[in-house]
């Protein structure tokens, strides 16, 4: 109602309607001779409220100029003795939008948008009965149902599921409310209480731990000098495979073993040599392996605390023995090098060598762990875990993944093969410097990644307080899923979204999908400022391993099979449910070339 019916008004005794929508932010005025007056009404969900005016008593006064001027009152009529009436409605008019901004703004600040729709589940337990083991396709077939952002109740927690980019942009505009990660009961055991970078609390000791991490394990200078042992991995591995030319090789197995030696060796390898240390990365494997599994489960314990003591799956127990043997391993490896350092044997810990371990040992040697970068015992295990529980099977499954997909696409591999022929040459090694050249390799990674991102669902935020996103409320505590698996999947984001094409990553378009979480609907490894803080070892183990074994070698499936079965298998890494068998070929121009004269040493 506007200015029509609000100069057809008459002296008389008037009761105001003020109708507030509470979406749509309107004022109505309508005139009414037959309501009483202090009554409340709910009409159609709005709320009417009726006060009562008797505007006949109103004195006659002088008009403020700028009432003339009112597109609700004309000329005409004030000219024509309506002026006391005009000159009231004016004023009605003006104190019913003031009291109504007033309104407004209070209900503002009181009113809280809905939380966001969702399915009912059943009491108690809630969805929980209902999900299936593969969640990224359930939440994924949820958000075909409830749209791109919805919640659902497990046990007695609230979880909201976002899928699309408009929102994971409005997640990154909250970038600080959303850097929480879930206090849940496996990893907050196994990381003593939080003390590592994954799973602590945002705030000051993560934020410390994260620069210790980036400035000392991810900078170039430490990465190009840790491509030594990348080179000898690679070169032990491809040595192994010559040997076993013509023979089924379980691909993950082969990867996960070079990756981890990778790993494992930049984080303490100048040390651990010979039978015993490989004893001791086969003990470190089996605990990142059992880490992986207790943090990909979800854990009634969690949804239900009344039922927490019970341990109904054993998650608490299998946890804490988990941490106990990781604890007492890095323990006494810390405790080695302690000796070592102290005792001065510079041959053991050479400068070169330095490895993460002794970088750690640094700092946590100040003694004050209130210093900008000191950092206590369970931190420096913490960032040790986290570097081979973040760092290996995330690394391998992509390079199996990435396999897996080029053998199914024969032009593909074909591409691969004929770029590595012209960028390095069959009479040659493959080197980390031919990296940046192999184009179509990086392009067949990134479209792996689209399809087959390693972690689907990212790690769990949990807002620090209660926020808007795409008009719902989200609740200070949740747990919140991006669900990458499905913007990576997205027809209306991608042609052909199931169709394995790295050509999509070539154009001149792609530059904007790099691995920093800069795009909103590509992020394989997260956003924000909780993004994988691994990103440059990863991509650097992960495109050299693959590029050496694809140089290498020719590969052809096992067991007369013609198909890959691209099956998955949901976990906090998602893999392949059954191996990819491969059979290597030499393809290199000269044997000579699978086997270097002296391993590759790490000062050499
Ligand atoms: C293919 C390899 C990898 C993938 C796909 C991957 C993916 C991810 C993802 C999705 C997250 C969560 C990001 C978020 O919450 O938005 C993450 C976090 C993390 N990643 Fe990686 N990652 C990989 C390799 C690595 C490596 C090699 C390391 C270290 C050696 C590493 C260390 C970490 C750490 C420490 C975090 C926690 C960051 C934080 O909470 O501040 N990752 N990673």
């Amino acid at each position: 109602m506007g200015g029509d019916a609000l100069k057809n008004m008459r002296p008389c005794n008037y009761q105001v309607p003020i109708t507030f929508f509470n979406h749509k932010q309107q004022i109505s005025i309508p005139h009414s001779n037959s309501i009483n007056g202090k009554e409340k009404s709910h009409i159609n969900g709005h709320s009417h409220l009726f006060l009562p005016f008797h505007l006949h008593c109103i004195p006659a006064s002088p008009l403020p100029k700028i009432l003339y001027s009112s597109p609700w009152l004309r000329m005409e009529d004030l000219q024509q003795g309506k002026l006391v009436v005009g000159a009231f409605v004016a004023i009605v008019a003006a104190s019913i939008m003031a009291f109504w901004l007033m309104k407004k703004g209070n209900n503002k600040r009181r009113q809280t948008a809905p939380l966001p729709p969702g399915p009912r589940g059943l009491p108690i337990v809630g969805y929980l009965p209902f999900l299936g083991t593969h969640l990224h396709k359930s939440f994924t077939e949820l958000a075909r149902v409830y749209g791109p952002i919805y919640k659902l109740w497990l046990g007695h927690r609230i979880y909201i599921v976002i899928s699309s980019p408009s929102l994971v942009k409005q997640v990154r505009d909250h970038d600080v409310t959303f850097a929480d990660r879930d206090p849940l009961i496996a990893p907050k055991i196994l990381t003593a209480g939080g003390n590592d970078i994954a799973f602590s609390s945002y705030g000051t000791e993560w934020r410390k731990l994260r620069k210790v991490f980036v400035r000392e394990l991810m900078s170039s200078a430490r990465l190009n000098a840790s491509y030594v042992l990348r080179k000898r991995y690679a070169e032990k591995a491809i040595k192994d495979v010559y040997q076993k030319t013509g023979k089924a090789l379980d691909f993950g197995q082969l990867t996960f073993m070079i990756i981890s030696n990778t790993v494992l060796s930049m984080l303490w390898g100048s040390t651990t040599h010979g039978e015993e240390g490989e004893k001791l990365f086969s003990q470190i494997r089996e605990i990142a392996g059992e880490s992986m599994v207790l943090l990909g489960m979800p854990n009634i314990s969690d949804m239900i605390p009344a039922l927490a003591r019970f341990d109904l799956q054993g998650m608490e127990r299998k946890s804490q023995e988990t941490f106990r043997r990781s604890d007492r391993i890095l323990s006494s490896i810390i405790e080695e090098r302690r000796k070592l350092r102290e005792s001065g044997d510079s041959n053991s810990v050479g400068k070169e060598a330095k490895d993460l371990l002794q970088v750690l040992l640094d700092l946590n040697n100040h003694g004050d762990y209130a210093a900008e970068s000191s950092i206590t015992d369970n931190q420096l295990k913490g960032i040790l875990m986290d570097s081979i529980i973040g760092g290996t099977d995330t690394t391998s499954t992509t390079i199996e993944w990435t396999m897996a997909e080029l053998m199914q696409h024969p032009d593909a591999m074909h591409k691969v093969h004929k770029e590595l022929d012209e960028v390095v040459g069959r009479g040659n090694v493959l080197e980390e410097f031919h990296l940046p050249r192999l184009h179509y390799l990086e392009a067949a990674i990134k479209e792996t990644f689209r399809l087959h991102p390693t972690l689907p669902l990212l790690v769990p935020r949990c807002p620090t307080e209660d926020c808007q996103i795409g008009g719902y409320t989200i609740p200070k505590g949740a747990t919140v899923f991006i669900n990458a698996y499905a913007m990576h999947r997205d027809p209306q984001l991608w042609d052909s979204p199931l169709e394995f094409r790295p050509e999509r990553f070539l154009d001149v378009n792609a530059a904007k999908f790099d691995y920093l979480g800069n795009s909103s609907q590509y992020f394989p490894f997260g956003t924000g400022r909780r993004v994988c803080a691994g990103i440059p070892m990863a991509e650097k183990m992960l495109n050299y391993i693959l590029a050496s074994l694809l140089h290498s070698f020719e590969w052809k499936l096992a067991h007369g099979s013609t198909e890959v079965d691209l099956t998955d298998k949901f976990g906090i890494v998602v893999k392949l449910e059954k191996p990819l068998v491969l059979i290597p070929t030499p393809r290199l121009a000269n044997p000579e070339l699978y086997y270097s004269k002296k391993p590759t040493e790490i000062n050499s």
